[in-house]
């Protein structure tokens, strides 16, 4: 089997997994694994598809600046660029983006602080953090509709081989070492997301949360 039709399949059985929990609303959502280093190459979601569906045209090669590497009609995804700032920045091996209603309130409830903060939760310990009472903060950007720019300001925030980046009322980009590993940390982020929307609102409705 080429690599190529490896890692199609392993992006293939993450973009299953997503959709198997609705998130791919829409047509939104793309996601990208690395195939080569040297030259860098990626698969990359086709633009404007239904991601929840599986084809033969659902991903294709593009080089380090996100153009097309074979002679193809598809198009890469629209936000090819913040993968490409990924991939020329670590050692990252898969990026995943989706669009959730949970990660647009919270981009939006702390949209003004510039990043959220979460801590006393058990699932931290999916980012590999041990300590107790650990606390992970995720940065929220500006959803400019520009997406060069949008990606110049996503490339300050890519520091290590894992990580994510929040946009505002838009969605959450994540990436990973390894598919397992973006995918982890895309689960857990939304968990918190998940919990933190539901505790603010019982906390409104006068229930004893925390
Ligand atoms: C209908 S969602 C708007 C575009 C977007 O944010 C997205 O994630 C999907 O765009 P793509 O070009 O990757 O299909
Ligand atoms: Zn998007």
């Amino acid at each position: 089997m080429s690599i190529v039709v490896k890692k199609w399949n392993e992006l293939a059985e993450v973009k299953a997994e997503l959709a198997a929990r609705d998130w791919f609303f829409a047509t939104s959502g793309n996601l990208s694994i690395k195939v080569t280093d040297d030259p860098l190459t990626f698969l990359v979601t086709a633009s404007g598809k239904d991601k929840r569906k599986q084809t033969d045209e659902d991903f294709l090669l593009v080089d380090a600046a996100g153009r097309p590497a074979e002679k193809t009609h598809l198009k890469p995804s629209a936000e090819t660029l913040l993968h490409v700032e990924i991939y020329n920045r670590t050692n990252a091996g898969c990026v995943l983006h989706v669009h959730t209603v949970d990660n647009n309130l919270i981009s939006e409830l702390y949209a003004s602080n510039g990043e959220a903060v979460f801590s006393g939760q058990e699932i931290i310990k999916a980012f590999g953090i041990w300590e107790e009472n650990a606390a992970v903060r995720i940065p929220i950007i500006n959803n400019d509709a520009d997406i060069p720019t949008l990606a110049r300001e996503f490339a300050n925030h890519v520091h290590g081989d894992a990580g994510a980046v929040l946009i505002h009322n838009h969605g959450i980009t994540v990436w990973g070492r390894t598919a397992f590993e973006a995918k982890k940390h895309l689960e857990a982020w939304e968990f918190l997301f998940s919990w933190q929307v539901k505790r603010l609102l019982l906390q409104r409705a006068g229930l004893p949360v925390g």
